[in-house]
């Protein structure tokens, strides 16, 4: 396939100048580079894939960006990517520097809204409709949401919104593919499946109209009544129609002819006064490449893989990660304790509890991408006396805030989350960095917040969670663990006590989660320095082990905090809050993430960037203990000083 068709392509106005039948041509270039690109640089491939023709029809059908095309998550929007003049720095999707993965505002006029997390598109481009009909502006506004998209509860909030205001400047495109990353859950989906899909109903609806057409009128009302119920039991049309949508489809997401033709029948159906108006595509996840159509769910975010076979080179894991570890950890206990259940919002791969479904089927729940729901669903078995482990990437339970408020630490409950994914997640960037949790966690009555310094520790801290009588929230990050041998047994650990790793006279680094093993490293680095650094592994967020802090930080007479989350309402702030309270005052330092947006890149270098990594810390100790009162700048530091 010749890729250079797309040479002359540089925004969809290039596009629109030619005719549709080179269209098809344009689409399997589109594909051929997103397989050699993404099998080069990593990405989400299957989901893109499936989205080639819808994107390169909405593109040529639809003025863009003068009319809004709004896609949901981002992840199939590698085609929108490629046709908006982002070909040259698509090799380095997700790299620094290079293009998001997912939609930024800021990385083009035809991204209108960012996204990276599902079901946000129907209501953005609600609120954008409304806008430009305010505005008086002849333009509309079109979300491309998935089906596994749309079981997010605001976009059913949405489409209720958009059919009751008849907001008829917008146009939702339903990429159906019957997947989310994994099947997709729930009523929503088997509505939506090929077995009850429209083109049996509208065979059935045709053969109605012909064998009426010979009775009386009475007689065809009645036909026509009894038809009506019969499609509301079969079609996925009487579904939209009764939020207020005008339903077309389905329609093949890959039939070029038919989808430019339906787009624009569905173009010209805007603006006129009688209400929203929905395409159904049917689609195939992976399209177009055989390995991703096999087996979608392997190929939904991959790493660099060989395009020519598919095939994915083993990891040389030097450890198992953190949600390996995790997940069989907690299949274990719930093998011995069938009160514990586990629960995904739609992740049951990425959380590592595929396993534990299939073992425990009757103690798993996936409830689909519904993380509101999972935690209220959380609440409501703890009240039954089951122990609940909710397992949910800590940047997708900010969509559960509230619910973890009201529902959970309220009442008290006797719920565990298990927060994936805390800390610097590298490629998939700002929309997916799970640096918030503490800040929205610590400030909650009843709340238990804890961070293992290491796989093993995340095994007891796991236990200790579910044992626990009330809500506790268990953050650990995305990759490999350190590689340290697993206890035999899970045991309990004593709620908010830490532990000193290290004794020093001079500095006191008190540390949380992934941070711990870089500062005991800097803490060498130090001595060797002659400033001879305690290292105290906090474990706690909250409740803090305030009386070994205080007496540490009393002992030391300065205190560094290391934590991998945002400065703003972090661990450091809450140890400073609490000595404050104890009246405590020291020279003190905090290393965090600082107060802004942290782009996709390598997390490494990333650690590095903020001073958190073992240079960093043994850098930021030395400055602190320098800048003490009566210390002397040279070798031997703090010894010289007294
Ligand atoms: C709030 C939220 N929860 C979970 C995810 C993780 N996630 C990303 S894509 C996806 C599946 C989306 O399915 P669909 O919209 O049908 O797109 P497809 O992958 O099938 O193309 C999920 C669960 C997310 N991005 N946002
Ligand atoms: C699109 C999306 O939100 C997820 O697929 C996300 O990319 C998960 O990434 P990991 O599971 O690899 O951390
Ligand atoms: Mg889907």
């Amino acid at each position: 396939m010749n890729t250079n068709l797309l040479d002359s392509i540089h925004t969809p106005a290039n596009l629109r100048e030619l005719p549709a039948s080179a269209l098809t041509e344009v689409a399997a270039a589109l594909r051929e580079e997103i397989v050699t690109q993404v099998a080069r640089s990593g990405g989400h491939l299957a989901s893109s894939l499936g989205a080639v023709e819808l994107l390169l029809a909405l593109h040529y059908v639809f003025d863009t960006p003068h009319d809004r095309l709004v896609l949901d998550v981002g992840h199939q929007g590698y085609a929108h990517k490629l046709l908006t003049g982002r070909r040259e720095q698509f090799a380095s999707i997700g790299k620094e520097g290079g293009p998001a993965k997912f939609l930024r505002r800021s990385e083009s006029p035809f991204d209108t809204f960012g996204a990276g997390h599902a079901g946000t598109s129907i209501s953005a481009a609600l609120g954008m409709a409304r806008g430009l009909q305010a505005a008086g502006e002849d333009a509309c506004a079109v979300a491309l949401i998935g089906d596994g998209a749309l079981t997010a509860g605001m976009a059913l909030e949405a489409l209720n919104h958009a059919g009751h205001i008849k907001q008829s400047n917008l146009l939702v495109v339903l990429n159906d593919n019957e997947m989310s990353i994994e099947p997709n859950v729930g009523a929503i989906g088997a509505l939506l499946s090929r077995t009850l899909s429209a083109p049996s109903a509208r065979r059935l609806r045709r053969l109605a109209k012909d064998m009426l057409a010979p009775l009386p009128q009475p007689l065809q009302q009645l036909a026509r009544r009894a038809e009506q119920s019969a499609k509301a039991l079969l079609t996925p049309a009487t579904l939209f129609e009764a939020f207020g949508f005008r339903y077309i489809g389905p329609v093949s997401g890959h039939d070029l002819p038919a989808l430019l033709r339906t787009l624009g029948n569905a173009r010209s159906m805007l603006g006129n006064g009688e209400g929203p108006v929905l395409v159904h595509a049917i689609t195939r996840k992976g399209a177009g490449y055989a390995p991703a159509e096999q087996d979608p769910l392997k190929y939904h975010g991959v790493t660099p893989f060989d395009a020519a076979t598919g095939q994915m080179p083993k990891p040389a894991a030097p450890a198992p990660s953190y949600t390996a570890v995790f997940a069989d950890a907690l299949l274990e206990l719930a093998q011995a304790d069938p009160r514990i259940v586990a629960i995904t919002a739609a992740m049951a791969g990425g959380t590592g509890l595929s396993r534990f479904a299939e073992a425990l089927p009757e103690q798993f729940f996936d409830v689909g991408i519904a993380e509101q729901h999972a935690v209220t669903f959380a609440a409501g078995l703890a009240t039954t006396g089951r122990k609940p482990v909710a397992a949910i990437y800590s940047t997708f339970l900010q969509r559960g805030f509230d619910q973890i408020v009201h529902d959970v630490c309220l009442q008290n409950l006797d719920v565990t989350f298990a927060l994936d994914r805390a800390g610097l997640v590298g490629a998939d960037g700002a929309t997916h960095q799970g640096l918030y949790d503490i800040a929205y966690l610590r400030c909650l009555p009843n709340m238990v917040l804890m961070a293992p310094k290491d796989e093993n520790e995340l095994r007891h801290m796991l236990r200790t969670a579910i044992e626990y009588p009330g809500p506790v929230a268990l953050r650990y990050p995305r990759g490999n663990g350190l590689g340290v041998p697993l206890d035999a047994d899970i045991r309990a650990l004593p709620i908010g006590r830490g532990e000193l790793l290290r004794e020093g006279d001079d500095l006191a680094i008190v540390a949380l989660g992934t941070r711990v093993a870089p500062a005991l490293a800097a803490a060498e680095r130090l001595a060797a320095q002659g400033i001879e650094a305690a290292v105290f592994n906090a474990r706690f967020v909250k409740p803090l082990d305030l009386p070994a802090i205080a007496q540490l930080v009393r002992h030391c007479g300065a205190l560094l905090t290391v934590e991998e989350h945002a400065l703003a309402g972090g661990f450091g702030s809450a140890v400073l809050e609490a000595l404050a309270g104890e009246g405590i005052s020291v020279p003190a330092r905090l290393l965090a993430v600082p107060d802004r947006l942290v782009e996709h890149g390598d997390p490494a270098a990333q650690l590095a960037e903020f001073g958190l990594d073992v240079a960093g810390i043994a850098a930021a100790g030395r400055a602190l203990v320098s800048s003490l009162p009566g210390c002397i700048a040279t070798p031997n530091l703090r010894t010289a000083g007294r």
